[in-house]
Parts: structure tokens; C-alpha cells; sequence
């Protein structure tokens, strides 16, 4: 095997970021250089306060965090925040006591910034949440897209409804202006949506195995989860789990798992379609110029093996 892959984690945990961050700490093929936090299933302070309860529990102190911003790239305040979906806590409202570690001295974008000029193209950001540090990071740096590897993100709804509003995927309505402007970057990136995240369930059953493992990691997994599988029951009627965080951090540990297709995206910023992502294939010629013409592509996960990305998700996170 090669190298590791050297990864940053821009993370809202949230639920099922936990299982994302865990799996890439018990993955061999990636080393975690640094979390980074934003809002999204939670504010902001306690992403960061989440980000460093979990290297805690996965005795991984050692690995910096760097909060993220606090707002939107318009500077927007009013945020929609899951907490119906993670509890008031993000991990399923079991209040768990303060970490110890503190944030690094350093923002989200400043960090990633730096990473990108520390290992010019060998940085992989599995991003989870919204997109807002990541064009940060360009503002601050116009040759960060060149700089970083790859930009692997959990989110958008690819030609079916999204999960906040029938347009909209909640990482991308959370800032979609950020988004766009991540989208059309020039970086490489793999944007993993719910239209593939939606194949990848997690069962009661998996959960049962997964208790009954030895690892430290999965049982904390358990002990937050109850709360994740109640939402879906109430919204979707199903007794399982979405695995979106996960599978996109598979996709990033494993590019196997998933096939894409590419072309341009861009994103709707207003009206009713807010946080709509529209992916362009490059089959026809317009004969107009488009909002979409002459942009970067990036590309888009179509299908996925999701029995596998289960399996290797419940192996890994067993490990002791
Ligand atoms: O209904 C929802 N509203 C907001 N966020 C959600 C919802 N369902 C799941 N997620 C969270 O948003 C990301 C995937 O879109 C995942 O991080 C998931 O935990």
C-alpha cells in the first residue's frame, strides 16, 4: 500500500459525522491531519466542542481542531440548525461532559490554507457540512483549489428532492452561495449526494452487531444513535439509518466504492429553489451561453456499493 492519504475533516457532528470521523481515524489508507468545524447540524461553538469530545473518546487528541465561522459567506446569522434530527447536542442529547482539548489558535480556512501550502496537492477535505470554510479558504488563498488534492463533499441532491425541501440537500441550503462557490473552484472535486447517500442504510440489526463489538469507537456509536434511528422512523417510516457522512468518507478513503459522472454544477441561490444543485453533463452543445458554460466540472457520484460501504463501515468501526 501507498501512503496515507492526508486528511482534513470539515465537520457539523452531528450523528453520523461521528461515525465519518471515527471510520477515518480506524482507516490504515488516510492519516487525519486536522478537524475543522462549521454549523449545520449544530451551531458552530458546539461543533467544536463535538470535534473534540470524539478525537477524546478515540484517544486521538493529538490531532488539531480549528473552528470554522460562525456564519454564512453572506454573513447571515439566522441558521437552520438539525437539531431535530442529532438532539440540541448533535449527538443525540446525552449531554456528554466538556473535552478537555481546546481549539487550535487558527481558523478553519486560515488552516486548510496552510495544509494546502504545507503538501501542495496531497490533501483530501471530506467535507460534511456546509460549505462556508472551504470558499473561505479560496477567498483567503485564490490558488487554494489549485493547492489542495481533492475536495470530497457530502451533499446536494442530484435529479431527485432534497431532504430539507423538496429542492434543497441540507448541507447546500445551509450556505449556498458558499457552495456555488465551491462548486465552480476549479478544485477536483467529488461531491456525493443524497441521491447516492440515500442507497446506504444502517439497520437495526447492523446497530445490534455493532453493539456487541469490542470496539470503543462503535460502542459510543450505539450509545448516540437512538435519537438518529427515531428521526428516520418519523420522517421516512423506515427502521434504519441514512449513512450520508460515512459513505462520503468511504468514497474519500476508497474511490471504488462509488462511480461518477462529470460536469458542471452550479447552484441556485435564491427563490424557491434555494440550495438546488443543477449538474450539467457535457453531451449537448448549447447553442446560447449558459450559467454553466465555461465553468470547471467537477464530479458527481451516480451509484455506489452501498452492502459494501456498510460492511466496511461496521468492520472498522469495530476495531478496538
Ligand atoms: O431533514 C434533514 N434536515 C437537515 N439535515 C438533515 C436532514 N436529514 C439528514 N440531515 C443531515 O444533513 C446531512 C445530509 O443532508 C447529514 O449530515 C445528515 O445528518
Amino acid at each position: 500500500m501507498g501512503r496515507a492519504k492526508k486528511l482534513i475533516i470539515d465537520t457539523d457532528p452531528g450523528i453520523d459525522d461521528a461515525m465519518a470521523i471515527f471510520l477515518a481515524l480506524k482507516s490504515p489508507e488516510v492519516d487525519v491531519i486536522g478537524l475543522t468545524t462549521i454549523f449545520g447540524n449544530v451551531y458552530t461553538t458546539l461543533a467544536t466542542r463535538n470535534a473534540l469530545h470524539l478525537l477524546e473518546v478515540a484517544e486521538r487528541q493529538e490531532i488539531p481542531v480549528a473552528e470554522g465561522s460562525h456564519v454564512t459567506l453572506k454573513k447571515v446569522t439566522k441558521l437552520r440548525i438539525a437539531d431535530f434530527v442529532h438532539g440540541a447536542d448533535g449527538l443525540g442529547n446525552h449531554n456528554y461532559p466538556p473535552p478537555k482539548g481546546k481549539p487550535i489558535d487558527q481558523s478553519a480556512a486560515s488552516f486548510l490554507v496552510e495544509k494546502a501550502n504545507q503538501f501542495p496537492g496531497e490533501v483530501t477535505v471530506v467535507a460534511l457540512g456546509p460549505l462556508t470554510n472551504i470558499a473561505l479558504a479560496i477567498q483567503l488563498d485564490p490558488e487554494f483549489p489549485k493547492k489542495i488534492g481533492q475536495i470530497v463533499i457530502l451533499g446536494g441532491a442530484f435529479s431527485v428532492n432534497g431532504n430539507v425541501n423538496p429542492a434543497a440537500e441540507a448541507n447546500i441550503f445551509g450556505d449556498p452561495e458558499a457552495a456555488d462557490e465551491v462548486f465552480t473552484c476549479g478544485a477536483d472535486i467529488l461531491a456525493v449526494g443524497i441521491n447516492v447517500t440515500h442507497q446506504v442504510v444502517m439497520t437495526v440489526a447492523d446497530l445490534e452487531e455493532l453493539s456487541r463489538s469490542e470496539g470503543k469507537c462503535a460502542k459510543h456509536v450505539c450509545h448516540m444513535a437512538n435519537l438518529y434511528f427515531s428521526y428516520h422512523k418519523e420522517a421516512y417510516g423506515m427502521d434504519g439509518v441514512y449513512l450520508h457522512d460515512p459513505t462520503a468518507m468511504l468514497a474519500a478513503i476508497d474511490p471504488t466504492l462509488v462511480t461518477y459522472a462529470e460536469g458542471v454544477v452550479r447552484v441556485q441561490t435564491s427563490g424557491i429553489m434555494r440550495g438546488l444543485t443543477i449538474f450539467a453533463n457535457m453531451r449537448k452543445r448549447f447553442s446560447e451561453i449558459t450559467e454553466w458554460t465555461n465553468k470547471p466540472t467537477v464530479k458527481v457520484a451516480v451509484t455506489v456499493n452501498a452492502e459494501e460501504t456498510v460492511k466496511l463501515l461496521m468492520a472498522r468501526l469495530s476495531k478496538p
